[in-house]
């Protein structure tokens, strides 16, 4: 497929708004395309470039990018900057700028769909001191042979935002449609492999090995994640369930093979080198070969400490050793998803967790089953008492559902409502703060897309705001007046006192009182909450109930 081919396909489905309409236009390309082709189209359509469990990570920020572009228009960065301004969108810009340069250049050599994605590899590839440069020459080549219309999505999907609408659900969606399979087995497979490209690839190859896929280690799947909810509403379902504390740390998953051992973050990547000491405490624990799940804690005199101790040990790259001495850290482990070739995702809780007591001599998180709301509430306070965040009620019969966030692990904590929500812009602040940011655009996200929902300027201490500059200021795409757009990386959790139905945001609704609480360094934009969680709460809001 030539990249030209893609870039229409992305113009069409950005005019379309139904999502169905959306999902049978994709499905209706994907067998026609090459087996080489399927996995990165199926990537690309989301605003990805790499599986969502690979290490790989383009790294060009926008002022790489404009760069490039200048050099190929024959213009400087601040010319490019501007016409980004005057737009508000870097990619339609970009493609305008492109469009000057066509018409004074004679031969453009046609792009194909794989050679931009070998083009991506080259650049993620770059390493050291000269990475910036050899980024830069690779992604000049691109645009230099890019037409207008690809100029648009080259721009976008380096810098991550495809802005056309088609989420993972639509996409996944799609892919069953196309190969005619089950969209349950589709999104198993998916679980499992953590890349959407492969699993498209396995639909149309190899149906029956969908339902036979298993997880590698080394390949990190996405987490299972948590609803809120009430001790009594689970009981009340399920009957009996599996209380744990809700640790306030940082989530890992463990893979070990033989003597080889790595962690990965909630965000999938790779830390293990920050955290030598849970590595040797989960490796002398266990001769098996295993994934595991847990939460890393930091302790003190036996007490644990707030989540900022532990991610700033996850952070940490140098001088790691000193920095165990100032905070430790221990892991608790309440989950196995992989024992000595088998995947066991599909058993159920109460399964995993006996192999777990079998096979791990120590770490493991308690575990208490009840069937009384009483002795799950004495758990909670007890809990509570040990300085942890609350408890979490799972469901024992359970599978363990990679990336889900469903019922049958509920939260339960003492109720202060936040919204962790993706940052995409920002204005200069005043006076003193003339030279940082004052407030930021925060956004939640809706198949793909990012919606606005508000602003917060309140609760940041002067240092916070500086240090929130230096985090954002290499994300910039664009300017208008004091206002500027950010390239959505950063996730901000932050407290509000309503939920408003409101025509100013595209979202529909904005926040009463937002106030800043914290970065979530632990998450990445595609966790942030989502346009239909926001109507739920609002729904509950108006019906005068919490979600606690
Ligand atoms: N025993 C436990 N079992 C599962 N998750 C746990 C446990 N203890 C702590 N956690 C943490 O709680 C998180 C589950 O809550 P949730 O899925 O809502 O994520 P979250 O958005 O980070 O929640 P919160 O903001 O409330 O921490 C897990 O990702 C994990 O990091």
């Amino acid at each position: 497929m030539q990249f030209l081919e893609f870039a229409r396909i992305c113009e069409h489905l950005e005019g379309i708004s139904g999502r169905l309409d959306m999902i049978e236009q994709v499905s209706a390309v994907l067998p026609g395309l090459e087996d080489e082709e399927l996995p990165i189209f199926v990537r690309f359509i989301m605003g990805r470039v790499f599986p969502d469990w690979s290490p790989k990570k383009l790294g060009v920020g926008p002022n790489l990018l404009y760069d490039a572009v200048a050099y190929v228009v024959g213009t400087k960065r601040s010319a490019v900057r501007e016409a980004i301004n005057a737009t508000g969108d870097a990619g339609l810009a970009i493609e305008d700028l492109l469009a000057t340069k066509e018409q004074t250049s004679f031969f453009v050599q046609e792009m194909d769909l794989l050679e931009v994605y070998w083009d991506f590899e080259r650049v993620a590839a770059a390493e050291g001191a000269r990475s910036q440069r050899e980024k830069l020459l690779v992604v000049r080549k691109l645009f230099a042979n890019a037409r207008p219309l690809e100029g648009r999505y080259l721009a976008r999907l380096m810098l991550e935002e495809l802005r056309i609408g088609m989420g993972e659900g639509s996409v996944r969606d799609a892919v069953a449609r196309a190969f005619d399979i089950d969209v349950r087995l589709v999104e198993h497979a998916h679980q499992a492999m953590n890349d959407l490209g492969e699993v498209a690839l396995l639909a149309r190859r190899d149906p029956a090995a969908l339902s036979r896929v298993t997880i590698e280690p080394f390949r990190p799947v996405k987490m299972m994640l948590a609803q809120a909810g009430t001790i009594a509403g689970q009981i009340e379902d399920h009957g009996e369930v599996a209380v744990e504390y809700k640790y306030d740390g940082s989530r890992f998953q463990f893979h070990k093979v033989g003597n080889i051992c790595r962690i990965y973050s909630r965000r999938l990547e790779e830390v293990t080198g920050s955290l030598p000491d849970i590595v040797m405490h989960l490796g002398e624990a266990t001769d098996h070969d295993v994934i595991l799940d847990g939460e890393v804690v930091a302790v003190q005199d036996g007490r644990p400490m707030p989540f900022q101790y532990v991610i700033r040990r996850f952070r940490r790259k140098h001088q790691v050793n000193a920095m165990m001495e100032k905070i430790e850290v221990v892991p608790r482990v309440f989950d196995i998803l992989y024992l000595d070739g088998e995947t066991l995702m599909d058993r159920p809780l109460a399964e995993r967790r006996r192999i777990l007591e079998e096979v791990l001599d120590a770490h493991i998180a308690p575990q208490f089953l009840v069937t009384d709301v009483a002795g799950a509430e004495a758990i909670y306070t007890e809990a509570l008492n040990l300085g942890h965040e609350g408890v979490m009620v799972k469901v024992p019969s359970s599978p363990y559902t990679p990336g889900v966030r469903g019922r049958l692990w509920v939260k339960v904590k003492p109720g202060v409502e936040t919204l962790d929500l993706a940052v995409i812009g920002a204005e200069w602040g005043e006076g003193r703060r003339a030279k940082m940011f004052g407030s930021f655009l925060l956004a939640v996200q809706d198949q793909g897309r990012l919606l606005p929902v508000g602003k917060v300027a309140t609760g940041i201490t002067d240092e916070v705001l500086a240090d929130l500059y230096a985090l954002l200021k290499d994300s910039v795409i664009a300017r208008s007046g004091k206002e500027v757009t950010l390239e959505p990386k950063v996730v901000f959790e932050v407290g509000y006192s309503e939920i408003q139905a409101s025509p100013n945001y595209a979202s529909g609704y904005a926040l009463r009182f937002p106030r800043f609480v914290q970065v979530r360094e632990d998450k990445s934009v595609d966790e942030v909450e989502t346009l239909d969680a926001l109507a739920e709460r609002y729904g509950e809001q108006k019906n005068g109930q919490g979600s606690l």
